[in-house]
């Protein structure tokens, strides 16, 4: 590695693994898409991607940019790479998309904020697949279907967003350096374009899965009144023992919409 020292308040674990960063490359969905990855770190991955298609990379790190900068003069002066120094959640606050035209998201993300990420790609527009390696248990949360003992809110999203959510394959630490404490995985999801999602829903979402194993009921009972509670479950034919995890994502979509009117 470079005579660089990994900064853990980046989240800063590189990928080492050429098998693993062919596995990734094989991965890239075939579409005319623009790239976009978040993290370049020390390239590894980037100088993969930068040989298939234009990319652009958000890196927050003031070190490596100069790093990238040298290592990749060829493609940013041929306009193949555009490499951009800034905290990426920065960006998206500036000018709500990453890039100006319909584009894949791939990344070997900094854990500390990888779910924040991934719920703004969700609410990016141009955005259509996302590729990342996260933890493994937060890539679990993604992928989880209705009924499984991971589903949450962060499962809910995913899966009224997506026409596809699913691990690719996990990474064991030994693939990095320096190495993680956790077992990471490929996380691929393909968004519905002709879908977006009310940023207030992961609000609503986060209260009803508040105490996970207690019933909806009962989180729901501390954000509207027992008797709405009632009423709702009545309409939508709910059985009040159901507890978080057994709720499709179109009910919670169905009881989401109903809270919203009966606050308007
Ligand atoms: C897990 S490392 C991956 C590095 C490289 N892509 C690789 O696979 O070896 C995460 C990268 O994200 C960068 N990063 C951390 N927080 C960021 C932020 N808020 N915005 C942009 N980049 C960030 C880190 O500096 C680091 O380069």
């Amino acid at each position: 590695m470079e005579n660089i020292k990994a900064k853990k308040k980046y989240g800063q674990n590189f990928l080492k693994d050429t098998t693993v960063l062919d596995k990734i490359i094989q991965s890239m969905p075939n579409n005319n898409n623009y790239l976009v990855e978040i993290g370049p770190g020390l390239g590894d991955l980037t100088k993969n991607l930068v040989k298939y298609k234009e990319m652009t990379a958000y890196e927050v790190d003031t070190d490596l940019i100069s790093i990238l900068e040298s290592k990749f003069a060829i493609e940013i002066e041929e306009n193949r790479l555009k490499l951009i120094h800034t905290d990426v959640l920065e960006a998206w606050d500036k000018q709500e998309t990453l890039h100006n035209g319909k584009y894949d998201l791939i990344a070997n993300l900094p854990y500390y904020i990888a779910t924040n990420i991934i719920l703004r790609a969700f609410e990016d527009d141009n955005c259509e697949s996302i590729i990342v390696m996260i933890q493994k248990e937060v890539a679990l949360k993604f992928s989880a279907k209705p009924k499984d003992k991971e589903f949450s809110s962060l499962g809910v999203i995913a899966d009224l967003v997506s026409i596809e959510s699913r691990i690719l394959f996990d990474v064991p630490p030994e693939s990095f350096d320096p190495r993680p404490k956790v077992m990471s995985s490929i996380l691929y999801i393909r968004k519905d374009m002709n879908k977006s999602i009310d940023r207030d829903f992961n609000k609503f979402l986060k209260a009803c899965f508040v105490q996970p194993r207690k019933k909806l009921s009962k989180n729901l009972s501390s954000i509207i009144s027992k008797d709405l509670v009632s009423k709702y479950y009545e309409e939508l034919d709910l059985s009040d023992n159901i507890r978080p995890h057994e709720v499709s994502s179109s009910l919670y979509s169905q009881l989401y919409t109903k809270v919203k009117d009966g606050r308007n």
